[in-house]
């Protein structure tokens, strides 16, 4: 049926209802992409770790079909030179439903454009999802890591991350500036002739629908406040109108009633009768709250590109990306992956810490409703941790602790299950 993927033989799909539940059978077949630099090293650890929760939870009756399937470098030695993301990737990643990747290279300046940036837009997952607390013992640079307690909604399909850039001096740049000058009468290019172009869309309907799933989050999980992060002083109609389509939505959709006379408003959380506050912080005023006031935040919802920078500044506070899980998601489809990158200066040395893919997996089992398993995870890392049997990045800022490898440390929370 396709080129290059092999379908387990035991194992069904899971399947998405009209109310965007899901059916998950107990036997799920569960594409996988490796990714490059360490994919290699965390990937193995990460369906290892998964693969002996499912068994300690559920004792046989569940248990997960990895299948494989291809990205990034991996995918031009299994289908040919310049097949970076194959068309039969995207159609299983949407067919399949649940899905979980490493990470995925990205070369500077030139070359190809973000294969992670493309399954996102590709697949129209337009949630990126990035919870950020704190583990005890895990080593932070501040007093009091466990005020950092945020789950980040970065809007995934638009923002100057979509990729409509054009090279200083391209036939394409020279035509847009000729248009900004000549038809719009812009005046304020500094140097027109050297100028590379980048275009940032943000829609409405693009903000609303991130919005809608960030006051969601807030109500189910009982949170205090949602805050819209932004650059709008300056960027007035793309995070500006962000802002205020974000506000917008909370009055409309939420019944949010303005508090003091706006912008902040509160939304009634219909579950517990608790008032949840909207609120905004203009993004390099939030970047130091984050540090200084921790506490005062909780979900946030953001542009693409604020997105990127808040959730590896968020994550240093909580021990690094190293630990730091994430997700893409649809309504529908839902792919999870590690925050950080591949970090090629240790690419298959068995070394970075898997945390971060084995806890992207953490929320995956969560998605499809296996949450002894999910939980088991969660147990077995605080024990590996507060052991002091880490990785590097860990015990390089830890007193006394023992230092293992990548797949030591898959071991080590093994052994914790
Ligand atoms: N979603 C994705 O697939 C992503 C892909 N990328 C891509 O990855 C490539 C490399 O990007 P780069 O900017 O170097 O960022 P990386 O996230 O790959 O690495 C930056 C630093 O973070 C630390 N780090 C990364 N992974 C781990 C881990 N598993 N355990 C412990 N520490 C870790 C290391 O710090 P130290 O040096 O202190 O040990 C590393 O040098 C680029 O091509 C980029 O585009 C980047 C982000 C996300
Ligand atoms: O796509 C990439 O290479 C980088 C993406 C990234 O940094 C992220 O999504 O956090
Ligand atoms: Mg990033």
């Amino acid at each position: 049926m396709y080129q290059h993927i092999k379908v387990p033989v035991d194992g069904e799909k899971i399947t998405v209802n009209a109310d965007f539940s899901l059916n998950v059978p107990d036997q799920p077949i569960i594409p996988f992409i490796e990714g490059d630099g360490t994919g290699v090293d965390i990937t193995p650890v990460m369906l290892k770790v998964v693969d002996a929760a499912v068994a300690k939870a559920y004792g046989g009756s569940r248990k997960i079909s990895w299948m494989e399937i291809y990205a990034g470098e991996k995918s031009t030695n299994v289908y040919g030179p310049d097949v970076w993301l194959p068309e039969e990737t995207l159609q299983v990643v949407r067919d399949y439903v649940v899905s979980i990747k490493g990470p995925l290279t990205t070369p500077v300046g030139g070359g190809i454009r973000s294969l992670n940036v493309a399954l996102r837009q590709e697949l129209d997952l337009y949630v990126c999802l990035r919870p950020v607390r704190w583990f005890a013992g895990v080593p932070s640079p501040v007093r009091e890591p466990h005020k950092t307690d945020m789950v980040i909604f970065r809007e995934n399909s638009e923002d100057i991350y979509a990729g409509i850039e054009y090279a200083a001096g391209s036939e394409g740049a020279k035509k847009l500036i000729r248009f900004l000058q000549e038809e719009l009468g812009v005046r304020k290019i500094r140097f027109p002739e050297t100028s590379g172009l980048g275009i940032k869309p943000v829609s409405r309907e693009g903000t609303e629908r991130l919005m809608r799933k960030a006051i969601q989050y807030a109500i189910d999980n009982d949170k205090p406040s949602v805050t819209i992060v932004h650059k709008g002083n300056i960027m007035k109609y793309t995070e500006g109108g962000f802002r205020d389509w974000a506000y917008a939505l909370a009055q409309k959709e939420f019944g949010g009633e303005l508090i003091d006379g706006g912008p902040w408003c509160k939304v009634k959380n219909p579950r517990t009768g608790k008032d949840i506050i909207v609120k905004d912080s203009i993004a390099d005023a939030f970047l130091q709250q984050i540090l200084l006031r921790p506490a005062e935040y909780s979900v946030i919802a953001t542009l693409n590109l604020n997105g990127d920078y808040i959730s590896d500044a968020l994550a240093a506070q909580v021990g690094g990306i190293g630990i730091a899980p994430g997700a893409n998601m649809s309504d529908s489809v839902a792919m999870f992956e590690a925050t950080h990158g591949t970090a090629p200066k240790y690419a298959g040395k068995d070394y970075v810490n898997p945390g971060s893919l084995i806890l992207s997996a953490e929320m995956m089992l969560r998605h499809m409703g296996w949450t002894e398993a999910a939980g088991l995870i969660i147990s077995s890392m605080e024990k590996a941790i507060t052991s002091k049997r880490v990785t590097y990045d860990f015990a390089r800022l830890m007193e006394g602790a023992t230092q293992v490898s990548c797949s030591g440390f898959g071991e080590v929370m093994i052994e914790n299950m």
